[in-house]
Parts: C-alpha cells; sequence; structure tokens
C-alpha cells in the first residue's frame, strides 16, 4: 500500500526535496531584506533592466531577451546562467522561467498583447486556463500565486488567471486569502475540464517508481487511483505545480519518480505517460478566475455572477440566516458559499478562572450568485446584506463561464478504468 506523505513546501521555497538545483535560466537579482528589488538608482535601473530583459526573454519568439541579460548580469553581478535554453533528454526547449518575488519591480512594457500571469511553469493547467481565459495573450509564468497578483498590481501582467476551486479537491483557500489581501477585482470565470496523467521518464515503468510528486491539488484529484493502481507503491510528495513536477524529475533525471501533469507537460519535458486519465473523477473540472486592476462595468444582457465576501461580529443572531433571505427573497441563486476563519478572538476567562480562555474562530464569509451587480435586486439585497454584516466587499461582477463542461470532459472512464501502459 502505498503510504501518504505529502509535504507542503514553505511558501516561495522550493518543495521539500532534496538535491533541487535552481531552474536553469533563473535570474537572481540582488535584493532587499523584505525581497524588494532596491537600492541607489543605479541599481534600480538595473533591476529594471533585468526584468524588463526577463519579459522580453518571455515572449514566445524574443530574440534580444539573452543578451539583455548578460548587460544586466555585467552591470551589478547577478547570478544569471547565461544558456535558458534547456536541454532535456536530447531536445532543445526554450521555455520561460516563472517570475519570482525578486522580479516584481515596475518596468516599462513593450508590445500589444495582452499579458497573463499564472501560477506554475509552461504545461500547467493554470496556463490552459490562462489561454482559454484570453486566446492569443502572452501567458507569464509565476512561482507562486501572490507572485501573479503583484504582477498585475505593478503593471508587469494586465490580468492574473489564478484556480479557486476544483470539482473534487474543493476550495484553493490561498486565492480566497490573498484575494481578500489584494485590491484586484474578478472580471471573469473559466472552468477547466482537468484531466490527469501520470508521468515517468521513457523506459521507466511503475514498478521502478517509489515517489509520485506533484501539486497537492492534483494528488488529492487523482488519490484513489493511485492507491488502487496495479503495480504503483509509492510515497506522494507536494510539488510547486504539476508541469514543474515533471520538468524537475525530467530536469535530474530522476527513474523512481513520477509525476501528476498533463500530457502538454509530457511532450514539453520528454516524459512518458505511464497511466491516463488518473483523476478519481471522469468529470474532474476546475474553476478559475481571471483578476485584473480594475472592474468591468456590470451588464444585464448577459448571464452574470458576482461574488462577495462579507464578516460579521459575533454580537448578532441568525447573521448568515439573514444574509441568505436576502437573496432568496429576490430570488437570486447562490452557486457557492464558503467560509474561512479570519481570526481567532480569545473570549473572556470563564467564571472558574482557569485562565485558558477559549478562542473563538471569527469567520470571512464568501459567497457567489447568479446575478449582476447592475441589477436592482443585487442592489437592495446588498444594501440589507450591509445592515447585518460588519465589513462587506464585492470581489467582482463578471459574466459566467456558459461553455458546456461535456464537450472539454476527460474522455476515459471515471472510476476504474484509467488506461495504462
Ligand atoms: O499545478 C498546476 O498545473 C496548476 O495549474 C494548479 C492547479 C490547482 O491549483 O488546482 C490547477 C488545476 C488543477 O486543479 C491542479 C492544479
Amino acid at each position: 500500500m502505498a503510504v501518504v506523505n505529502i509535504v507542503k513546501p514553505p511558501i516561495g521555497q522550493s518543495p521539500n526535496l532534496q538535491g533541487r538545483a535552481p531552474r536553469r535560466g533563473s535570474v537572481v537579482v540582488r535584493s532587499s531584506p523584505q525581497g524588494a528589488v532596491v537600492g541607489n538608482r543605479t541599481e534600480w535601473l538595473t533591476s529594471c533592466a533585468v526584468l524588463s530583459s526577463k519579459v522580453a526573454a518571455l515572449a514566445p519568439h524574443s530574440t534580444n531577451g539573452h543578451l539583455a541579460l548578460a548587460a544586466a548580469a555585467a552591470s551589478n553581478g547577478a547570478v544569471l546562467d547565461l544558456d535558458p535554453v534547456k536541454t532535456i533528454n536530447g531536445s532543445a526547449r526554450n521555455l520561460p522561467a516563472p517570475l519570482r518575488i525578486a522580479d516584481l519591480s515596475p518596468a516599462p512594457m513593450h508590445g500589444s498583447e495582452l499579458r497573463v500571469a499564472y501560477q506554475g511553469m509552461p504545461g500547467a493547467y493554470s496556463e490552459k486556463a490562462s489561454v482559454k481565459a484570453y486566446p492569443g495573450s502572452d501567458a507569464i509564468p509565476c512561482d507562486q500565486f501572490e507572485v501573479a497578483f503583484q504582477a498585475v498590481e505593478n503593471w508587469i501582467a494586465d490580468r492574473a488567471v489564478l484556480p479557486v476551486e476544483n470539482s473534487l479537491g474543493g476550495s484553493i483557500h490561498r486565492n480566497y486569502d490573498l484575494l481578500l489581501r489584494h485590491r484586484l477585482h474578478i472580471v471573469g470565470e473559466v472552468q477547466l475540464p482537468v484531466h490527469h496523467c501520470l508521468l515517468a521518464l521513457p523506459g521507466v515503468r511503475k514498478e521502478d517508481v517509489t515517489r509520485v510528486i506533484s501539486h497537492p491539488q492534483a494528488l488529492a484529484q487523482c488519490e484513489h487511483t493511485l492507491t488502487r493502481m496495479a503495480g504503483l507503491n509509492a510515497a506522494r510528495e507536494a510539488f510547486d505545480d504539476t508541469a514543474g513536477a515533471a520538468e524537475y524529475v525530467a530536469a535530474n533525471g530522476l527513474r523512481d519518480t513520477a509525476a501528476i501533469a498533463s500530457s502538454r507537460a509530457a511532450e514539453l519535458y520528454g516524459m512518458e505517460v505511464l497511466a491516463d486519465g488518473i483523476q478519481d473523477d471522469s468529470g474532474n473540472v476546475t474553476r478559475f478566475v481571471m483578476l485584473a486592476r480594475e472592474p468591468i462595468v456590470p451588464r444585464m444582457d448577459l448571464p452574470f455572477k458576482t461574488s462577495i465576501v462579507f464578516a460579521h461580529d459575533k454580537e448578532g443572531t441568525s447573521v448568515l440566516f439573514k444574509v441568505l433571505s436576502a437573496f432568496a427573497f429576490r430570488d437570486i441563486s447562490l452557486t457557492k458559499i464558503d467560509s474561512r476563519p479570519h481570526r481567532p478572538i480569545r473570549l473572556a476567562a470563564d467564571d472558574a478562572g482557569s485562565g485558558t480562555a477559549p478562542k473563538q474562530f471569527e469567520y470571512m464569509f464568501y459567497v457567489d450568485f447568479q446575478a449582476s451587480l447592475a441589477d436592482p435586486r443585487v442592489q437592495n439585497a446588498l444594501a440589507e446584506v450591509q445592515e447585518f454584516t460588519s465589513f462587506l466587499r464585492v470581489l467582482g461582477s463578471y459574466p459566467m463561464d456558459m461553455t458546456p463542461m461535456a464537450a472539454g470532459v476527460a474522455s476515459s472512464d471515471s472510476s476504474s478504468a484509467y488506461s495504462s501502459s
């Protein structure tokens, strides 16, 4: 039986895998203790040169990015790998490296294409969602969710496309927390059928695999299938993103490790598909939201969704019931409700004076409903909600993704029959 060993990497650091080399093509820019690129004006300009050249290098057919990187390196001693062309199993891959926190200083942007930040590496599902949301855009990989938020805030990207929930794994709470901490607006949603494959280096068999690595959501979505898979007896470990896991196995020539990722990741990183369609349910869908610096104008002539977050102080009674009634009485359908602890409140010590006063959590409630902010029913409902709550924020009002899921749902059968080689 497989031993489940999910190790969540500390935020901003590499996952718990030993001997992981820095990614080729990565730029290490001198930074302040806070991680921001600072110093005198020359340093700042140099940092901007590094960033703008890095963004230039992100463009699929960029020709001058490497020269600019070399110039930047010469001027401030930044540690650079001047050979950003990856060679995996003999084939050259020129793939953009994910943005990191240190890359996030403002830089002049060129070109007219929409730049869309996503978390992960090329081949990640988030990249596919970005392309679905904004066909023809420039997808910018970021190494963390927070970097994608900051890329938009700092005008390095125009939009971010980030996962918020999955039909098997549930809410992606990290992004809900970030939505609250940042000031971006939800301007759209996109639902993506997620079809996972088990990938390994060519020639590796399931029996050789002692470890399966992937994004925690992907591991969760394949949990039962992996446990049941004949010939596989492997521990599981969390990685930053699915495609990054595939790249890690390939770049380090690991013959005892498999990755859960997309078939596109297999192609990009020279991996073979050991088993196809290994998600626990064929209707596995992840919902992504599109984020922008400005909200869009809500409309009434299209099916719209609105997302809000609210909190209430502990004095009120039946607050949740009252809030939900504000929508129910106006025939507004809710599509989602979720709660997140906001911060623990220490209550007064009890009469016995034990000194160990219990903590009670304060919650943030996230609600999505099927109506536009332009709808008078919604405005009345929100006015009422405001009376019962101590905090209310509209995260966005945006067109619903109406694309039929059936068209994109994974082709292999749900629970039992993944196809395996
Ligand atoms: O790792 C990736 O490929 C991602 O795009 C992230 C992510 C997620 O965060 O849920 C996106 C879709 C799938 O649900 C699995 C992983």
